[in-house]
């Protein structure tokens, strides 16, 4: 390996006079300070930073010098982008498409991989991102706008990878029913879908058919349900989800529209944003909603629920909360019992959501579909056991094969160990200097990025940074 770490005073500091007198200003500074050799460029030795260090550093920027986040995230994200463009040119990608999944996680490590998306596609890649998490800043909803102006697909979890947005939307045109039409009423919508899309259902008609278990899982009772309808001649399902929060599931069927939304940590803006959405939307395009049929049901297992849930409201009128409804020809009730719909079946199985609810791609499917991963997880914040649901996608990423980009540090990784059995990244994009974490680092491409460094700072710090070459805003370590 390229990269090595030392602690303290270290032997080999001394063949460079300038990092001899820096290491030991440093030492005085904080004991915990570890060198990274950095072959590259003359070689030499990089100091590396614990959490804390890095915190305060990250800190001083901006109250000190007065930068923004955004100005410090734009040049980070970019120097992400040109690091992986350096180490995985386009002409170098094995598939036809040269695809790129960019995971992000809730903090600035995530914003950091938002710009590091934007800027991918301006260089010719075709990044995907997905971003399971999305804190409700106005920074983040930039960012996301930005890449959803650019045309970068987002995935919040699999299903929403399978069928595209083209297919799923329908035109619906008012034909009128009588002679002399006066009000809405007098009109039919009917809606036209995309000819793909309806061969497509009855492709997924005969597949479910053919795969449904024995004791069929609700996810699958759901669509199974809705899809029977197209066993009759002349007719045809429509499940549209076009959700303004990537987050939110929204399901039409016929003239039904259900909305669906996950809420964590008390967080219900997406949700209700989407209402307001939806009403606005309705209302611009001459349908009325109608909110006394409208009715809200609300599954909460959490064991002390502390709040209570404030109503919503359409078009100013509050929605009904009911406890149970009939949802595409199934009975959902709020403490959601199995035994509604089926018989002989006591309770609700462990296993019931076992596949369904996972977030993002699996391994195979990242394999088959993407050249590329750009892990932006976590970032220098990163403290504890990972929690869902970024558990189950940092297990995804340890299995696949494609090599995987990690910004500032690979996600999960203890900011000062490292972690043995985490994901092994090809290439670390360290961004203002390298924490400790690096000397852990085995792949083939160690990047510093984020060139934004006021002199004074690096100073201050003892950052000891490289060289970067000419113009450059990344520069390769090892
Ligand atoms: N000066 C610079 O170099 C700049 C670096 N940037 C990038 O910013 C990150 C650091 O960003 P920060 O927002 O401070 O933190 P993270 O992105 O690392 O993570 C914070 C979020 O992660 C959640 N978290 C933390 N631990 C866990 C865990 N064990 N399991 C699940 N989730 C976790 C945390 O959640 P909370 O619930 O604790 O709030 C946060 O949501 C740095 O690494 C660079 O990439 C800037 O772009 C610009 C300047
Ligand atoms: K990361």
């Amino acid at each position: 390996a390229c990269v090595r770490a030392c602690t303290g005073t270290c032997p080999r500091v001394c063949e460079n006079p300038y990092k001899a007198s820096a290491a030991r200003q440093a030492c005085t500074m904080a004991n915990t300070i570890k060198y990274l050799e950095f072959p590259f460029f003359g070689g030499g030795w990089l100091p590396s930073y614990s959490q804390e260090e890095a915190q305060h550093i990250d800190e001083e920027l901006f109250s000190e010098y007065s930068f923004s986040v955004d100005q410090l995230m734009e040049l980070a994200g970019q120097s992400c982008a040109i690091a992986v463009a350096k180490g995985y040119p386009l002409q170098s990608l094995l598939k036809s498409t040269p695809r790129v999944l960019v995971v992000c996680g809730p903090g600035n490590n995530g914003g950091d991989g938002l710009v590091c998306a934007r800027h991918l596609k301006l260089f010719g890649y075709d990044p995907t991102v997905l971003y399971p998490k999305r804190p409700n800043k106005q920074l983040f909803h930039n960012l996301t706008t930005q890449c959803e102006k650019m045309e970068i697909a987002f995935l919040s979890k699999m299903p929403e990878t399978a069928v595209p947005t083209c297919w799923k939307t329908s035109t619906i045109t008012p034909v009128s029913k009588q002679s002399s039409a006066a009000c809405l009423n007098d009109f039919r919508p009917v809606a036209l879908t995309a000819m793909v899309m309806k061969c497509f259902e009855k492709l997924v008609l005969s597949h479910l058919k053919a795969t449904l278990p024995p004791s069929p899982r609700m996810p699958f009772l759901l669509f199974h349900s809705a899809l029977t309808h197209l066993d009759n001649r002349n007719t045809y399902v429509h499940m549209l989800c076009v959700p303004l929060h990537g987050s939110n599931i929204i399901i039409k069927f016929a003239h039904d529209t259900t909305v669906i939304r996950h809420i964590s940590d008390d967080d219900e803006t997406a949700y209700r944003e989407e209402l307001q959405h939806l009403a606005t939307w309705c209302s611009s395009n001459n349908l009325s909603l109608s909110t006394e049929k409208t009715k809200e049901l609300i599954v909460d297992y959490r064991k002390s629920k502390g709040c209570t849930h404030s109503p919503v409201h359409i078009n100013g009128t509050e929605v009904e909360r009911v406890s149970s409804f009939k949802f595409l020809g199934v009975h959902i009730s709020e403490d959601l019992p199995w035994t509604l719909n089926t018989s002989g079946q006591e309770g609700i199985p462990a296993s019931l959501f076992p596949e369904e609810t996972k977030e993002g791609p699996s391994a195979e499917e990242i394999d088959e579909v993407y050249n590329l991963v750009v892990d932006a997880i976590f970032g220098f914040s990163f403290k504890g056991a990972v929690r869902e649901p970024f558990g189950d996608i940092l297990s995804v990423l340890k299995k696949v094969t494609v090599p995987i980009a990690s910004v500032d540090i690979p996600s999960g990784w203890d900011v000062e160990k490292g972690s043995s059995d985490g994901i092994q990244p090809d290439m670390l994009i360290s961004l203002t200097a390298p924490k400790q974490a690096a000397a852990h680092f085995v792949g083939r491409y160690h990047y510093l990025g984020g060139r934004f460094v006021p002199p004074a700072l690096e100073k201050k710090y003892k950052l000891g940074l490289p060289q970067y070459p000419g113009t450059d805003c990344v520069c390769q370590l090892n």
